[in-house]
């Protein structure tokens, strides 16, 4: 599912260059649920945007489904991305003049397919928020909002999701609860890639990484 091999990140850093990776290889059954953990700032939204194909990497290979994403032009990239990949963001980025119901659908204007609004309505459901089909993101709370953001994710029927610090903010039971919707994402079949800084969540996943010094080591769940 995933295959990412030889991979060099560089940012600009005065007249230097920053190097977060230096020939980083990483690969992912179907299936996994893999979790990477690691210090603030060594590198895992950077990593996750790489294999998402929002952020170009400097150097190396990377492979979801086989298809080699870094070559990508951004047409071929987004409509990729919308077709294999949801989205989890720490932020959930709802848009407010749009329903929950609304912000759930529109991946799917994005991917050129007309709104599903019963599909939706069942993935709320399914993140429990049925009744709040209606509401606004303002009158949502921040666990609502993680939960719409995560039936947006769903409803392209994606082979992987890739989170990024899903439960930060949250309170320890919502917490359980969003982790427990993840639990199930991946029992019904989907890859998930999630990353956090909280070692707490392994117990979730089904394999652990842990990000250090621009490299990744494997660390029993
Ligand atoms: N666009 C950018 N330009 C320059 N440096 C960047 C850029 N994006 C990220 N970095 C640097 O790369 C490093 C890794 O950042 P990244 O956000 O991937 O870390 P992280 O492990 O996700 O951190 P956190 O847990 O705090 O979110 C940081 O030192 C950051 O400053």
């Amino acid at each position: 599912m995933i295959e990412v091999s030889g991979l060099v990140k560089t940012y600009p850093a005065g007249r230097k260059e920053f190097r977060l990776f230096d020939g980083l290889s990483f690969s992912s059954e179907k299936g996994e649920f893999v979790l990477i953990t690691g210090r603030s700032g060594s590198g895992k939204t950077t990593l996750l945007n790489i294999l998402g194909g929002l952020t170009r990497p400097t150097a190396g290979s990377v492979k979801i489904n086989g298809r080699e994403i870094s070559q990508m032009d951004d047409d071929e990239s987004s409509a990729f991305r919308s077709k294999t990949i949801g989205f989890v963001f720490q932020f959930p980025g709802l848009l407010s003049a749009l329903s929950a119901l609304e912000n759930v659908t529109l991946p799917q204007s994005l991917a050129g397919h007309p709104a599903n609004a019963d599909a939706a309505r069942a993935l709320l459901d399914r993140v429990g928020l049925s009744g709040k089909e209606d509401a606004s993101p303002a009158y949502l709370s921040g666990g609502e909002l993680k939960r719409v953001a995560i039936a947006r994710a769903l409803v392209n029927q994606p082979a992987l999701i890739l989170a990024d610090e899903p439960t930060a903010d949250l309170d320890v039971e919502t917490e359980r609860e969003i982790m427990e919707l993840f639990a199930g994402i991946h029992a019904a079949g989907t890859t998930i890639v999630m990353v956090t800084h909280n070692p707490d969540l392994a117990a979730y996943a089904s394999r652990v990484l842990r990000m250090e010094r621009g490299g990744l080591t494997e660390k029993t769940p």
